[in-house]
C-alpha cells in the first residue's frame, strides 16, 4: 500500500458560475453545490472550489471584496459550517484577503479540515501579470501582493499542495510539495482563460503530475461571456502518468474523480524516478 495515499478517496471539484458580484449569493451557490455533490456522491472526502469564487476575478475588485481572515469572516466562517456539515476535507477555492496591519490585499486558498477547522492558507505565489499581444492583459500586482510560502497541508489521507492557478506554471512549488513533503496530490484552484487555457491548461496539469508521478487537481469557475474575464473552465483531474481522468467542459458542473494509491505505487515501480535523481549533478534542486 502507498505510503503517500493511505486509501483510495473520491475528489468532487465544483466548477461555479463565473462569480456574481454578490459575494452572499456566490457563497450560498457553493453551498448549493456543495450539497449536491454529497448527495449525488456520498462517500465524496474531499472538495475543491475555484479561484475567487466569492468574487469578481477582476483587478479593481479585490481589495472592495477583500476580508480579514479570522474565523468570525464571512467566508471562513461560512466555508466552516460547510466543512463539519458534510464532514469534507474542503479546499475553499480562493478569495481576496485583507492584511489588516499592512493593508496589503492577497489572493487567498482556504484549506479546512472535516471538523472545520481552517487548517491552512496560501497567499498566491506568483501574481499573474502578462501581456499578451492581441491575446489578453493582465496584471494582479496592481492590487494584490505575493505570498511567500509554499503551502502542504496534513489531511486523514495523506499531504496535499496547494498552490492557486499561476502558481502551477512555477514546478517548484508540486516539486517541493511532492519530493520534501511527500504529497499525493496538488490543488490548484485556478480561472486560466480562453487564450491561455487551450495552449497551456492540460499541458501543465499533466507536467506536474507526469514530473512527480501525483494527481493534480485544477479547479476552475465556470465560462461567464457576460463577465469581464472569460475562464477557461475544463476543471480536471490527471493521474499520476499524465491521463485526464476527469474533465468537465465549460459550463457550471460537478466532476467527481477516484483517487487511487495502486495508481501512484504502480507508475513509481514502473517508472522509478524518485529512486534514479542525480542531486549530485543538480544538487540545487529540491530533494
Ligand atoms: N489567471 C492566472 O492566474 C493564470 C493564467 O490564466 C495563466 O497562467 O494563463
Amino acid at each position: 500500500m502507498s505510503k503517500i495515499l493511505s486509501q483510495k478517496i473520491k475528489i468532487a471539484l465544483i466548477q461555479l458560475s463565473g462569480s456574481s458580484p454578490n459575494k452572499k449569493a456566490n457563497l450560498e451557490r457553493a453551498a448549493t453545490f456543495i450539497d449536491k455533490a454529497i448527495k449525488e456522491q456520498p462517500e465524496t472526502k474531499v472538495v475543491v472550489l475555484p479561484e475567487c469564487f466569492n468574487s469578481p476575478y477582476s483587478v479593481d475588485k479585490f481589495r472592495e471584496y477583500a476580508e480579514i481572515i479570522t474565523p468570525e469572516s464571512e467566508s471562513v466562517s461560512f466555508l466552516s459550517k460547510l466543512a463539519s456539515k458534510y464532514k469534507i476535507t474542503l479546499f475553499g477555492g480562493s478569495i481576496p484577503e485583507i492584511d489588516p496591519k499592512t493593508d496589503k490585499v492577497y489572493n487567498t486558498a482556504l484549506i479546512f479540515n472535516e471538523s472545520g477547522d481552517l487548517i491552512d492558507t496560501h497567499r498566491k505565489v506568483h501574481l499573474f501579470d502578462v501581456d499578451i499581444p492581441n491575446g489578453i492583459t493582465f496584471k494582479e500586482s496592481i492590487t494584490l501582493s505575493p505570498g511567500s510560502k509554499e503551502t502542504t497541508v496534513t489531511t486523514p489521507f495523506g499531504n496535499i499542495g496547494v498552490g492557486i492557478c499561476y502558481d502551477m506554471r512555477f514546478p517548484e512549488l508540486a516539486m517541493i510539495s511532492a519530493r520534501k513533503h511527500n504529497s499525493f496530490a496538488m490543488i490548484y484552484p485556478s480561472a486560466f482563460n480562453t487564450v491561455t487555457g487551450p495552449v497551456h491548461w492540460h499541458l501543465l496539469a499533466r507536467a506536474r503530475s507526469v514530473d512527480n508521478q501525483i494527481y493534480t487537481i485544477l479547479c476552475s469557475p465556470a465560462r461567464n461571456m457576460e463577465s469581464s474575464y472569460h475562464a477557461y473552465g475544463h476543471s480536471l483531474v490527471s493521474d499520476p502518468k499524465g491521463n485526464i481522468i476527469a474533465e468537465a467542459g465549460i459550463d457550471e458542473e460537478i466532476i467527481y474523480a477516484d483517487l487511487d494509491p495502486k495508481a501512484i505505487d504502480d507508475f513509481r515501480m514502473s517508472v522509478p524516478l524518485y529512486k534514479q535523481r542525480r542531486f549530485d549533478v543538480y544538487p540545487d534542486v529540491s530533494k
